[in-house]
C-alpha cells in the first residue's frame, strides 16, 4: 500500500477552534475538517501545513506543537495524519476548497460533522486544552 503523510491545523482562539467545510464531491465533500493537506517529497510536515493553509485559506500561520498522530486509509493509500496547534492573525478567505468556516467550542463539535480521519483529534484537543489550563 502507498503511504503518505498529511497534516491538520488546530487553530485556536481562546476556547474556539476553526473548522472549514469541504466543498461537495469526493468521499469527504460536505464534511467539516481541520484544514491542512499532504506533505510533498522532501517537505517537512510543518512546512506542508504552512503552505496548505496559505493555499487553501490565504492565511499566514505559525506552526506549533504536534498534538495528535494517527492513521487512516483512503483507496490504496495509508495516511499518517499529524495535527498541529497553529496560530495566525490573518482572516481566512474562501479559495475554492471550502464553502463555510466556523469558530466553535470543542464541546460543541459533533464528531459526525467531521471527516472521519479528524474525529479522533477531538479527544487530543480536549486533552491539550486541559493541560494548558493547569
Ligand atoms: N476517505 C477519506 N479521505 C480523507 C479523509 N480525511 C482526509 O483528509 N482525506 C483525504 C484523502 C484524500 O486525499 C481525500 C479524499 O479522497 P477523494 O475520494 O475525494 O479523492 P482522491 O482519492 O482522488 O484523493 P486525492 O487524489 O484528491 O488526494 O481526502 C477521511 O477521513 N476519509
Amino acid at each position: 500500500m502507498k503511504q503518505r503523510i498529511t497534516t491538520a491545523a488546530i487553530w485556536l482562539d481562546s476556547t474556539k477552534i476553526f473548522l472549514a467545510k469541504r466543498i461537495g464531491g469526493g468521499s469527504v465533500g460536505g464534511f467539516w475538517e481541520f484544514p491542512g493537506g499532504k506533505v510533498r517529497f522532501m517537505e517537512s510536515p510543518e512546512a506542508a501545513l504552512k503552505r496548505e493553509l496559505y493555499e487553501e485559506l490565504g492565511i499566514v500561520a505559525e506552526i506549533g506543537p504536534c498534538i495528535y498522530s494517527g492513521l487512516f486509509k483512503n483507496k490504496d493509500t495509508q495516511y499518517r495524519l499529524l495535527a498541529f496547534i497553529v496560530d495566525s492573525d490573518s482572516t481566512p478567505e474562501k479559495r475554492g476548497f471550502h464553502d463555510a468556516f466556523e469558530w466553535i467550542d470543542v464541546e460543541n463539535i459533533d464528531e459526525d460533522m467531521l471527516v472521519p480521519s479528524d474525529r479522533p483529534i477531538l479527544s487530543a484537543i480536549r486533552e491539550y486544552l486541559k493541560n494548558i489550563s493547569k
